[in-house]
């Protein structure tokens, strides 16, 4: 059965440049799939569309895809934001057993119903700012029972909502206190759930946090030969704080994508687009957290490394669920161009989760679009902190 969407202004960003504006255009769509986009003037003769949607001259661009979050996890932490603003950096509160330890203890604690309902509620909100696809990460459980129950909730929540979830386990986010002085043991241990968190279908893709103040690069290499040896894909927290040489590592193992990376070095950058790894910046987190080191954008952009950009809504340094926040701090903290961050948060985005069937608006890509009252792309950068009412479509239905 054929749906016609009509009477918009489509931005479909087909192709490597460019908005790829179509003024009076048209969407054709069979069940959740993208037949045809194009001028209303050059749709096909022979169509019989079985319904009608008119867009009402709204901007349409991609669905967007937010590639890096941690969505589920218990209680928040504006003690710490107040700490930080009384003199404490980020790695003293981790060091003292605050930071992602203390949203283990609030995650473990919360009951299964309070973990989903949370989740639920967050990512209901991204999907009303106009998200169809999101990626969510366990990392705050850290043992086998409660990563197994963060990721059933993320994968719960992709259920009950009718965008699409993938999920990645990082379990090796940070070392849970159980472990204390035991970094290798916890690494094993990791290794072990991996097959058995797999075998109840709750992973798409594994990620570490290779940093001082979290794993050291030959710990991270073996939980991604443990994810090589089950067949599935990698990702990293990278070159937040320091450069460890993740990024480099990572690509080693093809790895989907590299994220945060304000201290990834040229041979990183170098290997990073040998491996074709997406390099994820992450401003939410460099914003809040008043990082001053800028990721290499320039050198990224000169290497041909594919941009994604994504909120990385976590209680601890990235506390948003606003998209266009995150595009329009790309632009103003990072020098992106509005058009690359909106590739960022579509087409890239959905690169760094290995898709290929969504970020752009063409035939054969899914139907998961946006109607935003706006008048051009570049406005959905541009509009400081707020959210155009926007109507959000996936696999062709209005949610
Ligand atoms: N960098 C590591 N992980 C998260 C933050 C975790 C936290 O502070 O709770 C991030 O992506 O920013
Ligand atoms: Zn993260």
């Amino acid at each position: 059965m054929l749906t016609l969407y009509r009477n918009a202004r489509l931005c479909t960003l087909d192709g490597a440049y460019g908005w790829g504006l179509i003024d009076e255009g048209a969407l054709l769509a069979e069940g959740d799939m993208l037949r045809w986009v194009g001028p209303e003037s050059e749709l096909p003769s022979d169509v019989v569309a079985a319904r009608t949607h008119d867009l009402g001259g709204d901007l349409v661009t991609p669905g967007l895809v937010d590639c890096h979050t941690h969505l589920v996890y218990g209680g928040q932490r504006a003690d710490e934001f107040e700490q930080r603003l009384n003199g404490a950096s980020y790695e003293d509160i981790a060091r003292t057993g605050g930071g992602i330890r203390a949203t283990v203890r609030a995650t473990r604690a919360a009951s299964d119903a309070e973990l989903l309902a949370a989740t639920r509620e967050r990512t209901r909100t991204l999907m009303h700012a106009g998200v169809t696809t999101v990626e969510i990460k366990s990392g705050y459980g850290l043992s086998l029972e409660h990563e197994a129950r963060c990721l059933r909730a993320a994968r719960k929540v992709g259920q009950e909502l009718p965008l699409t979830v993938r999920t990645t386990c990082l379990s090796a986010h940070t070392l849970p206190p159980e472990f204390e002085g035991r970094a290798d043991d916890y690494i094993d241990a990791v290794c072990t759930w991996l097959p058995q968190l797999k075998a109840e279908g709750l992973v798409d893709a594994v990620d570490a946090f290779c940093e001082r103040i979290a794993f050291t690069p030959a710990q991270t290499g073996r939980v991604f030969d443990a994810a090589r040896a089950l067949g599935l894909p990698v990702k990293l927290h990278a070159e937040q704080l320091s450069d460890q040489g993740g990024a480099a590592l990572a690509a080693r193992y093809g790895a989907l994508s590299c994220d945060h990376l304000e201290y990834l070095d040229p041979q990183g950058i170098a290997a990073m687009a040998r491996a074709g790894s997406v390099a994820v910046l992450l401003p939410g987190a460099f914003y809040f957290l008043r990082e001053t080191r800028l990721p290499p954008v320039a050198a990224l952009r000169e290497a041909g490394v594919p941009i994604a950009l994504a909120t990385d809504h976590n209680p601890g340094s990235s506390p948003t669920l606003n998209p266009l926040l995150m595009l329009n701090m790309a632009c103003t903290l990072f020098r992106l161009t509005p058009e690359e961050a909106l590739r960022g948060f579509t087409v890239n985005g959905a690169r760094a989760l290995g898709l290929h069937d969504r970020g752009q608006l063409a035939a054969q890509q899914r139907a998961d679009f946006v109607a935003w009252p706006l008048h051009h792309p570049n406005e959905l950068s541009y509009w400081l902190g707020s959210n155009p009412a926007c109507r959000v479509f996936i696999g062709g239905q209005e949610v």
